[in-house]
């Protein structure tokens, strides 16, 4: 068989990519020639190819050209399409100018579809499937796929796989598994039809194709008919799936798939010509109603503009050529006409059709799939290139004492008299010599550059970081200015760590201007390495004329490119690992900013309050809006998700940044001050220590304050070493060391807190009544059972998991709390906008207005108060202006309410003993109380 595709013509000519993006179906028609039986018919030759144009003129042998009357309504037809053959046309020619097109997009990853078209007996199995002797399309693609395949032999992996089936009387049948029973179509989540069980068969060469092939068009269903003795029945659907990928692994690898459809349509048919009776004329029935199902999809998609639906799901046919005719896919039609008189109608209705497929237009793109590595892998890879290379350097060698010796068997046969040969093979050996020097030399100053690269990216590193130290440390100076008394051990500390930063900067900066000089001159010589390669590789290449000395050569040139895949590797490693430390700085960067934002706003907010200052009520819910971000967490979360401390190693477990842990300190506390600051502007928390932890232990923790803190591990008191206490852990003492040792960012949000373990509400898993669900607690835990320095004990799991939960159910219960409360205030807002209708009813008109009752998000915040100074200042609130009737107790920076409900409500609070109660639900809402002499 492949001997007759070489004397047919082979696979010549070069195969094309055609571009990606909208492209129309290349339409082709094919005239055959006449057949015994059209002849024996009287037929007479009604359709023409013109000349060399790609036009189809179609006679009408009804017209009688003595009629004068008609003389002018002509019904010839003329039609063109992008490639016409005639009887004259052989199957290579025919393959040439359709299929083959498509071959080289195909092996781009590219889908593509051919599929013959046409009455029964026009031709189109011939087309397709063609004879033993002369192949059609099916076979001459696929063996021009593989000897395509085989010149990339050890550059690229393929594996090509080949399913056939045909639709018979709309049942699908697999070709290649006869016996099985019909299957079915499905179509996954991205719209593509699979046809489910159906077997799909590796091939590794075209003459497994061709037996392949020949096995299901035995299995095909094929009659007899009138027009046709050898008429194929069904829809024969040939579908080759083509993967590829690099066989060198790489860091990013492309993995491109592309299907192939070779389809052998039923041919359309009429019955009076087909005299077709019981069965055949069922099965002409079908083939016809799935045809017509094709012919509106190819009349929707040729409309202008294709705004028009299009049904693919009127026939099993069309529903498998979806893409092929609207979706992703190159596609070549082969319109198949006799040239006979008597199928007169039959050609004109194919060609009508084909005509319409040439404005049908697909949306191409290429299959590929970037398999992008891990660091983590990228050692496995760098571990299999150097066993490449191990592996080519050890067959170099052989070869080389193979070339050696035979070298010196032909020196001492040459006779002096050749001194020609013999210096002709001196200077082959001097060649390769100098070609190895040369690559030597190449590899060394990339790896040279890399060695640079690397150093350089650590400096630029160190520098930026300074940079933030320094500059954090001007915009902190900068917002506390403070009088001399004030200046307290912090400041010292961090002015001194400022210096330090700006010592190294100076230094960094100079280590960095000599790196630089240095990549200028390194870059250049690699650059003149790699052009000597070059020059020298082409004048060896010329040089060298046995087999073995090119053997030798293009290991040489394989083994050296191995070794610089490998540099090249370690090269992106590192700048992936500098883009991660660089991320790092900049969230550092980020954070160090935000804590200025916070403190600016605190502080403003302050003034506003003190000078009782009137705010517009947009600016008051921007506050409030501010104020949910905070308390709620997300923002803390986020910076958590984003931190690079969260991205995970091998096995899940955090990988190890060693960067990270070279953050100073004091950066570390800068960015902790993120959201410190805001509840701790400088000029208070510098005042006195004791101010500090009362005012911190008033402040509002979030849920997710709360398990961050009990999930941290807080551990031992690391001043006393003591386990922690219970009432009151402070952020100087305790979390800072933590973080310093690599715990999540998200510890930063926090200092002091009070944690609000109220053990009765525990106890009772909040099914008790509304004294129960306090969401306060007043008084310090009074199960004396639980010890509370055990809660924080490092060694204490059990007390640990213990607390978790109890924080959790305190959690889950303020959350269910909200939810009823938000429940409840909706439904009273809805009341009073139809207070007339009963509660069932509002729901109802409440899911009118789009409002989900039932789904209120329960918001997620717990408040905290602190007992003791719930206790001992019950007294001390004060108003401080209209929009904050209580003082920073009801702000709305620490309040949890909706907007909404805080709008609505605010006038209707009460306040009763450091809890604000909802005058609708007569329960606790969010509130800190803060003494007013601390501000
Ligand atoms: N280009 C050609 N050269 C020579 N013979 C041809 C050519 N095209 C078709 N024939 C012959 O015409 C006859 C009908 O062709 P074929 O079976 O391919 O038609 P078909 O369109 O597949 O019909 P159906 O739809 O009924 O299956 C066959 O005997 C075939 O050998």
């Amino acid at each position: 068989m492949t001997n007759v595709l070489k004397e047919n013509g082979g696979t010549g000519t070069p195969l094309l990519v055609l571009p990606t993006g909208e492209q129309q179906i290349l339409v082709a028609c094919r005239i055959r020639p006449m057949t015994e039986d059209e002849i024996l018919q009287g037929g007479t030759i009604i359709a023409h190819k013109v000349a060399e144009d790609n036009m189809v003129v179609l006679l009408d042998p009804d017209e009688d050209h003595d009629d004068i009357l008609r003389a002018n309504r002509s019904r010839e037809r003329k039609y063109m399409f992008d490639v016409v053959s005639d009887a004259r046309a052989g199957q290579q020619d025919v393959y040439a100018s359709t299929a083959k097109i498509l071959l080289g997009s195909v092996l781009e990853g590219y889908n593509a579809t051919v599929f013959a078209y046409g009455a029964t007996g026009a031709g189109k199995t011939y087309t397709m499937l063609g004879t033993e002797n002369n192949p059609g399309i099916m076979y001459r693609t696929l063996h021009d796929l593989f000897v395509e395949i085989k010149k990339f032999e050890g550059q690229r992996e393929y594996q090509v796989s080949m399913s056939y089936l045909e639709i018979y009387n709309e049942l699908i049948r697999d070709l290649l598994a006869p016996s099985s029973s019909f299957l079915e179509l499905r179509e996954d989540a991205k719209g593509t039809i699979q046809v489910a069980g159906l077997s799909e068969l590796i091939t590794k060469t075209p003459e497994e194709v061709m037996e392949m092939l020949h096995k299901g068009n035995r299995a095909r269903t094929q009659e007899p008919t009138k027009a046709n003795k050898t008429s194929s029945r069904s829809h024969a659907v040939l579908q080759v799936n083509i993967k590829q990928r690099d066989v060198t692994r790489s860091h990013t690898e492309q993995v491109r798939f592309a299907k192939l459809y070779m389809i052998d349509l039923a041919g359309s048919e009429r019955a009076a010509q087909t005299q077709n009776t019981g069965r055949r004329m069922m099965e002409g029935a079908h083939i016809n109603r799935s045809l017509l199902a094709l012919g509106n999809c190819i009349n929707a998609l040729s409309e202008k503009g294709n705004t028009k639906y299009v049904n693919y799901r009127d026939s099993k046919l069309t529903r498998i050529l979806k893409d092929s005719l609207g979706g992703n896919s190159r596609t070549v039609m082969i319109a198949h006409i006799s040239p006979a008189s008597v199928h007169f109608e039959e050609s004109r209705n194919t060609l009508n059709y084909a005509d319409r497929a040439k404005y049908i237009k697909t949306k191409i793109r290429r299959n590929v799939i970037d398999v992008s590595y891990h660091i983590a892998q990228y050692q496995q890879i760098i571990q299999d290139l150097r066993s490449q290379v191990q592996l080519l350097r050890d067959q170099k060698d052989e070869l080389e004492i193979r070339l050696t010796t035979t070298n010196e068997a032909r020196f001492s046969r040459l006779s002096d008299s050749n001194t020609t040969e013999r210096l002709r093979v001196e200077e082959g050996l001097k060649l390769k010599e100098n070609i190895l020097q040369t690559y030597r030399k190449q590899i060394g100053a990339r790896r040279a550059l890399l060695e640079i690269d690397s150093g350089l990216m650590d400096v630029i590193h160190e520098c930026t970081r300074n940079e933030s130290v320094i500059e954090h440390h001007e915009s902190n100076k900068e917002n506390s200015k403070k009088s001399p008394e004030e200046i307290t051990v912090d400041t010292i500390v961090s002015e001194n760590t400022a210096q330090r930063a700006r010592a190294e900067l100076r230094v960094l900066e100079q280590e960095r201007s000599k790196l630089e000089k240095q990549r200028k001159i390194q870059l250049k010589d690699f650059e003149t390495s790699k052009s000597d390669a070059r020059r020298l590789l082409e004048k060896v290449t010329k040089k060298m004329n046995t087999q073995e000395q090119r053997e030798l050569l293009k290991l040489l040139s394989q083994n050296f490119e191995y070794e610089m895949k490998t540099i090249e590797l370690q090269a992106d490693i590192f700048a992936r690992d500098y883009s991660i430390k660089h991320k790092d700085l900049q969230l550092l960067r980020m954070s160090q900013h935000r804590s200025l934002c916070d403190t600016l706003i605190y502080q403003q907010r302050r003034l506003i309050q003190e000078h009782q200052i009137l705010v517009p009520i947009d600016l008051e819910e921007l506050y409030q809006l501010y104020s949910r971000d905070i308390d709620e967490g997300q923002l803390i979360q986020d910076l958590k998700n984003h931190s690079p401390r969260s991205v995970t190693g091998i096995n899940g477990k955090p990988s190890a940044l060693p960067f990270l842990s070279q953050i100073a300190e004091e950066d570390l506390t800068s960015a902790s001050t993120s959201v410190t600051s805001f509840h701790l502007p400088n000029n208070v928390n510098r005042r006195n220590n004791h101010q500090l932890s009362t005012i911190i232990s008033n402040r509002t923790l979030s849920d997710q304050d709360l398990f961050t803190h009990v999930n941290n591990d807080l551990g031992q008191d690391s001043t006393t070493n003591k386990p922690m206490s219970y009432s009151h852990f402070n952020f100087e003492q305790s979390l800072k060391p933590q973080l310093t040792k690599g715990n999540s960012l998200i510890s930063l949000s926090s200092e002091s807190v009070d944690v609000p373990i109220n053990t009765n509400d525990m106890t009772t898993g909040g099914g008790g009544g509304a004294a129960n669900r306090k969401v306060h607690t007043t008084s310090p835990p009074n199960d004396s059972s639980v010890e509370p320095s055990t809660f924080f004990s490092n060694n204490n799991v059990k007390n640990k998991a213990k607390l978790r939960k109890q924080t959790q159910d305190i959690a889950a219960r303020a959350a269910q709390r909200r939810a009823n409360l938000h429940h409840k205030e909706l439904m009273e807002d809805i009341g009073s906008a139809f207070s007339n209708e009963p509660t069932a009813s509002k729901e109802n008109t409440a899911s009118a207005f789009g409002l989900e009752i039932t789904g209120v998000k329960p918001k997620k915040t717990v408040t905290i108060n602190d007992p003791v100074m719930s206790r001992s200042r019950p007294n001390d609130f004060h108003r401080t202006n209209s929009f904050s009737p209580e003082p920073i107790f009801n702000d709305p920076f620490y309040s949890t309410t909706n907007n909404r409900a805080t709008k609505n409500h605010q006038k209707k609070r009460s306040i009763s003993h450091g809890s604000t109660v909802n005058n609708r639900s007569n329960m606790p809402i969010a509130n800190v109380v803060v003494p007013r002499e601390h501000f």
